[in-house]
């Protein structure tokens, strides 16, 4: 016979959205009980954000021992100790891992269960076997996990995802890396720059969160110059050879090629845990990829006591999306029924690469859809917005740096002048991105942005370049200005 358990509210996963929730519901003094099946420590720090960052750390440090002679300085032979990389990689991620679990083990112990949840009728959820909880309202915290082809499964203990990766012990010789998206960027420009032999293959051109294609098209060229870069491979065999991999595949230039390589590494996208919490037990609005229906504002789903946070939700899967979500679904929780929308901040997306990749507010594409749907000032061309560029090949301290390279592409509303979004690749990006994103929170036009204060001479004075652009587009303002070298040359 298994236990029973009443409360307000449950909420299944103490991942950054589920604790975020839990934060948010117990402080209305509701009875919450946070439900979790391990491992501990959310994703973003034991397998996530945190390790991948310590890993890019490390690489950026071999690289600027590569770049020094660039300017003259000789370091003499570089040499990576793998096994001190991952060393190191592990113990200060063990840091930040126990830090949360230090935070998790101060919630009072009758508010917290572990095992697996699963819905058994729309109130009413089954832990493990162990313990049935019946809740008032219920928040669905589950994560993400990496997705794969299922006959890579053939491949064994030679198939790795990113938490393999951060268990490594030492560093491989070579990678086989499938999916150029984000996390394959991340890590595979870290491996190639640890002196590990990358090949990275992608599907349908896609490359990292781009979505304007001059900006892809920049950085592609700017990758397949440092490491093998195919982003539509044809594969046509892959198959294990001993502790090995062998790929055969045809090159860009239509050649037969065949490598052997230490490990693939899938990285070809997430899906979120909704399929095993038996979600079938209820009658609740499921998208085309089986994940609930969700009010981004409210984070309701379309059964009004059930809210979805974080990457179980098929919304934007990131860190600080997922504690905002948590809160906004952990308020809402508990005030149920009386539901408020939530402050959602613009949206932002940083990837570590470098250069660094960033997407601020609307993409390109949205921008592109909301003119096609004939969106709100429209121009007689059909688009809603115009384009402003700079390119960082001959921005001054971006050269001063022998960082010189990057395209920042910016968005303005045609009319109203409104910045609309931004996306780049280039140096410091996750800095000219808060920029970008502080600007599109307070609803800024592009006029009111270049009245702000410019430093001489920063990297920001290419994101003036890329505003003075879009403002003349806009036709709002006055032309691009000729390079004022008696200002100093920053643009
Ligand atoms: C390699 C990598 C790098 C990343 N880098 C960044 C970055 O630099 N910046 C950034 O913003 N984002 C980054 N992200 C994304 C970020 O890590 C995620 O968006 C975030 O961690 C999601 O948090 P979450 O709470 O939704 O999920 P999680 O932290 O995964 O929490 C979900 C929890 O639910 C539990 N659970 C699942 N099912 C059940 C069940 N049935 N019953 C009970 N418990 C259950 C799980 O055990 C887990 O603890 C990265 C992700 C990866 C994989
Ligand atoms: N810096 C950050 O903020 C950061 C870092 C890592 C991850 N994340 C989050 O994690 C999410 C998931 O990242 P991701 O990289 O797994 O997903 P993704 O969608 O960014 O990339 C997946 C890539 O795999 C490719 N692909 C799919 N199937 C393939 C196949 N069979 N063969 C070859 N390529 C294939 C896709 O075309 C795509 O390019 C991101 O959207 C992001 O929100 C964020």
């Amino acid at each position: 016979m298994s236990k029973q358990l009443q409360v307000d509210v449950a909420i299944i996963g103490s991942g950054t959205a589920g604790l975020a929730a839990w934060r948010t519901a117990s402080k209305q003094g509701k009875k919450v009980l946070l439900i979790e099946s391990g491992p501990l420590g959310t994703t973003c720090a034991r397998v996530g954000c945190m390790p991948s960052k310590l890993l890019i750390a490390a690489a950026d440090s071999a690289h600027a021992v590569r770049q020094a002679t660039g300017f003259g300085v000789q370091p003499g032979k570089l040499t990576i100790d793998g096994k001190a990389v991952m060393q190191r990689v592990k113990s200060e991620r063990d840091r930040f891992v126990s830090l949360v679990i230090d935070s998790i083990d101060s919630i009072p112990a009758e508010n917290k269960l572990s095992g697996c949840a699963r819905f058994v009728d729309t109130n009413t959820l089954m832990v493990d076997e162990h313990t049935q909880v019946t809740a008032t309202s219920i928040v669905i915290a589950t994560g993400s996990r990496a997705t794969y082809p299922n006959d890579w499964q053939q491949l064994g203990d030679r198939l790795v995802i990113n938490d393999d990766v951060f268990a490594w012990d030492d560093l491989p010789k070579s990678v086989a890396l499938f999916g150029p998206g984000v996390i394959g960027l991340e890590l595979g420009q870290a491996l190639h720059r640890l002196g590990v032999k990358v090949w990275m293959l992608g599907r349908g051109g896609k490359l990292g969160p781009f979505t304007d294609e001059k900006v892809m098209d920049y950085a592609q060229t700017l990758f397949s110059a440092e490491f093998y870069l195919d982003t539509d491979a044809k594969v046509q065999r892959m198959h294990r050879v001993g502790e090995q991999v062998e790929i055969e595949f045809t090159d860009p230039e239509g050649v037969n090629e065949a490598i052997l390589v230490d490990y693939v590494i899938a990285a070809t996208g997430r899906r979120p845990n909704v399929d095993k919490l038996g979600l079938e037990a209820l009658d609740l609005a499921l998208d085309e990829k089986g994940t609930p229906v969700v009010d981004a504002h409210t984070m309701q789903t379309s059964m009004a006591h059930i809210f979805l946070a974080g990457d179980a939700s098929n919304l934007l899967p990131l860190l600080h999306e997922a504690n905002d979500q948590g809160r906004i679904a952990g308020d809402n929780a508990a005030r149920f029924p009386q539901v408020l929308p939530g402050f959602r901040h613009s949206t932002l997306s940083i990837v570590f690469t470098s250069p660094q990749i960033a997407m601020v507010g609307e993409s390109y594409q949205a921008l592109e859809l909301r003119s096609q749907q004939g969106g709100q000032h429209s121009s007689e061309s059909g688009t809603c917005f115009a384009v402003g560029e700079a390119s960082f090949e001959d921005q001054g301290r971006s050269r001063v740096m022998r960082r010189n390279q990057g395209l920042l592409r910016v968005y303005g509303e045609l009319v109203t002048g409104r910045f609309l979004g931004a996306e780049m690749i280039a140096p410091e990006a996750e800095h000219l991105a808060h920029l970008l994103a502080w600007a599109h929170q307070s609803e800024m036009t592009v006029a009111q942005m270049l009245t702000m204060p410019f430093y001489h001479p920063v990297v920001e004075e290419g994101l003036r370049t890329a505003l003075r652009d879009l403002n003349a587009n806009l036709k709002l303002g006055s032309a691009i200005e000729d390079r004022c070298m008696e200002c100093g040359v920053g643009d």
